[in-house]
């Protein structure tokens, strides 16, 4: 059974990486979409949060579980029975620190790492630019999941007040 791990910090989740779990969903058996915990950055949407948000952009898609970690992700990978980890690539800004990665990854276990070139529409998003641009009062509702917009119209009216 082959078996995916999608990582990520998904604070939070968008249009972008749904594309891209939803098209590894179909490549493989089982697909878990993994927040990865950094007790060094303060998120603007708590663990449980992205987890939650993630869940319900992720429902329709019966083989994609959604979890979180905090350590070395091929610890996870290994622990859990994953052929290998899959990330989205938007664009060459991604590939030196990506490449690294994953040949760090397979010198400790052997996990492989793959990646799904992202749909062009989507190249230019990250969690980081939605949450700045919405902050100074960007429309950015087509980039984001319904619920996910909500919530972040919301935690930015709270920080506001
Ligand atoms: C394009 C892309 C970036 N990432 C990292 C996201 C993050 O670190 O929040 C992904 C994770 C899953 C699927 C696609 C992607």
């Amino acid at each position: 059974m082959s078996k995916a791990v999608c990582p990520g910090s998904f604070d939070p989740v968008t249009n972008g990486h749904l594309d891209v779990i939803a098209r590894v969903a179909v490549q493989f058996d089982e697909v878990v979409v993994t927040v990865v915990v950094n007790p060094n950055k303060q998120g603007m949407f708590t663990i449980d949060e992205r987890l939650e948000m993630l869940r319900e952009a992720t429902a329709d898609l019966p083989n994609v579980r959604v979890d979180s970690w905090q350590g070395l992700l091929v610890d996870y990978a290994t622990a859990h029975g994953a052929t290998a980890i899959v990330k989205g690539l938007r664009g060459a800004n991604d590939f030196d620190y990506e490449l690294q990665m994953a040949q760090m990854n397979h010198k400790l276990t052997g996990v492989d790492t793959l990646f799904v070139a992202t749909n062009p529409r989507y190249s230019y998003l990250s969690s980081s630019l939605v949450k700045e641009v919405a902050t100074y009062g960007g429309e950015v509702a087509d980039m984001l999941p319904e619920q996910v917009h909500a919530r972040l119209l919301e935690r930015i009216a709270e920080r506001k007040a």
